[in-house]
């Protein structure tokens, strides 16, 4: 164990969380997004298949390689005709014409359609060359290989042009852009085999303390499964990353000793665009996590005034960022939802708005909130466009963000609210009807 390894922790051994006795450390949620915001930017972007890319942040604009269709093709099933055959078709007229072939999906017409003439043609067969107009089967009387017209006929009706959907050369999507599946299925209609999107994150995760087992294991007493790797990881792959080790998985428990935090840490900064520690953030004997950040690399803020959650602390190790996130299972989902997700989704070119749907609900009961502290109080509906806080509210108490249907997050600024005021709710699901 090295000196500088255990300066962190003892300094602040029995400080409460926050209370960094380094002040520029401690810092308020604002200036905490301020400081993510100026260390980090995109991850470099890469080329793949269009069929891979669904969901996928585009980097740069896809262009048309091709026309869609590419060819003039028949709007509707029916007789595709010269229109000049038909010009002078008045009501009360009849004009004759003799079916030479047909027209089918796939199955082009290829002789020519003289004066005179026509081909049967289906729905998004090829116009034959010679042809400008089609007429609907249902419009025209056939007698064996004649159909007879006898109302005026529209010049290029329902014939559409080679370009009509998308023309080559055309701009098909730009940044900013999560691809859709219809974005990637015109891309490919446009002859793109390769598409520019922004690298998925890689996100290690590792969780501390000896007391954790993984989840399929049969916790003994006083141990209890790791849950915040299983929470992590679908938090990660919600916000559009990719996690490449996680508690369960590959060893990503590490127990609450200095030199195995230490080591895991660095070999996971290896492989990772960004690393996720949960526990071990507080001030007790066990807690060796910012020690090991310090020792690796800079601790850019350490305490932020929220509640739960208060002992987070983010840094980078060369170019990684890491974030240490409380063990306390709320904690760590506060945590990360403030700044985990908004630093794995800046590397991911996504945008950092809270993905969670709002309303605005009256707080049925009044709330105590302590001020200087951004509090994410938990909630659920209780009747018409009323929301009632959820008991308990500890920080380790996991099952009341089950129970709730959302969230209000009471500003620094307030001690709470009063029963019966307008809260704004973010909504873990859908708002009620
Ligand atoms: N004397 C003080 N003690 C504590 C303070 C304080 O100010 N003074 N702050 C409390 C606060 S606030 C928090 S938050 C926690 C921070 O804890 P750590 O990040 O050091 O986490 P641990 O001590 O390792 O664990 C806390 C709690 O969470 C459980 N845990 C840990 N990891 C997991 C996991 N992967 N999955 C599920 N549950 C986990 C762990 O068993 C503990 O019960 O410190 C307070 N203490
Ligand atoms: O900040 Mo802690 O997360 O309240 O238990």
């Amino acid at each position: 164990m090295t000196a500088n390894l255990r300066t962190d922790a003892d300094q602040h051994r029995n400080r409460p969380p926050g209370s960094s006795t380094s002040p520029s450390l401690a810092c308020t949620v604002a200036e905490a997004f301020s400081r993510i915001d100026g260390r980090l930017s995109c991850l470099p972007q890469e080329r793949i298949s269009p069929l891979a890319a669904a969901g996928r942040r585009l980097a740069q604009p896809a262009i048309a390689i091709a026309s869609v269709p590419g060819f003039r093709r028949a709007a509707m099933d029916g007789f595709a005709i010269r229109f000049e055959d038909a010009r002078a078709l008045a009501d009360g007229d009849e004009v004759s014409l003799t079916i030479v072939g047909e027209s089918l999906p796939g199955k082009p017409f290829t002789g020519t359609i003289g004066p005179g003439e026509c081909t049967a043609i289906a729905t998004g067969a090829v116009v034959p060359n010679t042809a400008d107009t089609l007429v609907r089967w249902e419009s025209v009387d056939q007698q064996g290989e004649t159909i007879l017209l006898r109302r005026p006929v529209e010049s290029h009706k329902d014939v559409a042009l080679a370009d009509e959907d998308i023309p080559a050369g055309r701009i098909i999507v730009s940044p900013p852009r999560t691809l859709r599946p219809q974005d990637i299925a015109a891309c490919c209609s446009a002859g793109l085999r390769e598409i520019d999107v922004t690298r998925v994150p890689r996100v290690g995760i590792l969780a501390t303390g000896d007391e954790l087992v993984p989840p399929d294991a049969t916790p003994g007493i006083g141990r209890i499964i790791d849950t915040n790797s299983l929470l992590l990881k679908c938090l990660v792959e919600r916000d559009g990353g990719q996690v490449i080790a996680a508690g369960g998985a590959e060893a990503g428990i590490l127990p609450d000793n200095l030199e195995a935090i230490r080591s895991g840490v660095e070999a996971l900064v290896e492989r990772a665009d960004c690393v996720l520690i949960s526990g071990g953030t507080s001030y007790g004997r066990g807690d060796h996590t910012a020690a090991v950040l310090n020792a690796l690399g800079t601790i850019v803020f350490r305490g932020v005034g929220i509640r739960p959650a208060a002992p987070v602390a983010f840094g980078m190790i060369r170019h990684v960022p890491v974030i240490l996130l409380p063990g306390n299972p709320v904690a760590c989902l506060f945590g990360y939802d403030l700044f985990a997700r908004r630093v794995i989704r800046i590397l991911g070119s996504r945008d950092t708005d809270w993905p969670y749907p709002r309303r605005t609900m009256r707080l049925c009961q009044p709330i105590r909130s302590p001020r200087g502290k951004l509090e994410y109080l938990r909630v659920r509906c209780s009747g018409d466009d009323a929301v009632e806080p959820v008991w308990p509210r500890g920080a380790s108490i996991l099952s009341s963000t089950v129970a709730a249907d959302g969230f209000v997050l009471v500003p620094e600024e307030i001690d709470g609210y009063e029963a019966g005021q307008a809260v704004e709710v973010h909504f873990y699901d859908s708002p009620p009807l």
